[in-house]
């Protein structure tokens, strides 16, 4: 803390006390606009998952950004889409439900791209969370030039009016305290809602199973799309001080147990090395990884699969 900020009130922005805010917040937009990266950067450990391919977040996972002035809880949501299988079908429910409870909605639209009718879809849909302020955040400015952002900005001004609108860098981290401190301003005075240590309230398996899933799904998202779920079944403590974790990777097809696999296990043994190492550096401790590949018929439709994997 800097000795101004020490001094109190009185030598605080422009004399007024700058009280303590906590809330909630929730990146939308198409996927692949950078959520997922952004939900990092602020929280500032990997949390969520990061792909160059679209929709790979399943599930709400709430990251927690820590300032001085508040914290803000960040859930972090797949994309809306229409949906197509049951599992899209609860996503899209997961999204209403969640953005009907937050404080400020972030919509991201990426700098470097036009504003197209997917961008407009999403931002029609904002209207029905009016409880919501809206923050519009365009996306990867490292990536657009000078004239691009301010065509952008001004198509965004026309959306509609935005509580703020905010262009930001998760990559070379432009704007992003300008962005936190935006958000914090727009959220309810509260005090801390979550201990100072904690970055996310999701289950330490559930982390673990997304790692796991991340690492399987690299290389292999053109066949494997969205067949691969991941779930941690045990864990042991090992005298010599390893953590033992049993995992299972789950399929659809027989077909795609085998990419899974890989020639005489060679790629799952390269998945569960890379899946490892991560987990390594979430729990901060040496770990021994057990994988083992399933196949759960068509799980996407399944609504009792589907229980089993977590997507309640
Ligand atoms: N250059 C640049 N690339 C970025 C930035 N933010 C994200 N990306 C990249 O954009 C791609 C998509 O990022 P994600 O964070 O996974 O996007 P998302 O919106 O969460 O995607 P879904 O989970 O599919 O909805 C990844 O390859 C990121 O590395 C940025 O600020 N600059």
């Amino acid at each position: 803390m800097s000795q101004e900020q020490q001094r109190g009130p009185e030598t605080g922005d422009g004399g007024a006390e700058r009280e303590y805010r906590a809330g909630f917040v929730s990146f939308v937009g198409r996927p692949n606009v950078g959520k997922s990266t952004l939900t990092n950067a602020l929280v500032g450990e990997k949390i969520a998952i990061t792909s160059p391919k679209p929709q790979t977040t399943r599930r709400a996972i709430r990251g927690i950004a820590h300032r001085e002035s508040g914290q803000l809880i960040i859930v972090d949501t797949p994309g809306l889409h229409r949906p197509r299988t049951l599992l899209g079908e609860r996503l899209n429910a997961l999204v209403e439900a969640t953005l009907g409870d937050v404080d400020v909605i972030g919509f991201c639209i990426p700098a470097n791209e036009k504003l197209g009718p997917g961008d407009r879809f999403i931002n029609e849909r904002l209207n029905d969370f009016p409880r919501a302020k809206k923050v519009a955040v365009l996306t990867k400015v490292d990536e657009a030039s000078k004239s691009e952002i301010i065509d952008q900005l001004t198509r965004l001004g026309e959306l509609r009016e935005w509580d703020a609108v905010v262009p930001i860098s998760s990559v070379t981290r432009e704007q992003l305290d300008v962005l936190a401190d935006v958000l914090l301003e727009l959220m309810p005075v509260s005090p801390p809602l979550y201990e100072a240590e904690q970055t996310t309230d999701e289950g330490e398996d559930d982390r673990i199973a997304e790692l796991i899933r991340e690492a399987a799904l690299d290389g292999v998202r053109d066949e494997l799309p969205h067949s691969l779920a991941a779930t941690v079944e045990d864990r042991e403590e090992r005298e010599d001080g390893l953590l033992e974790i049993y995992a299972n990777l789950y399929v659809e097809r027989d077909s795609q147990k085998g990419i899974v696999i890989g020639h005489r296990g060679s790629r799952l043994r390269d998945v569960g090395e890379r899946a490892r190492k991560e987990i390594e550096v979430l729990l901060g401790r040496r770990v021994y990884l057990s994988l083992r590949v399933k196949v759960l018929k068509e799980w996407q439709r399944d609504p009792k699969a589907l229980g089993k994997l977590g997507f309640n």
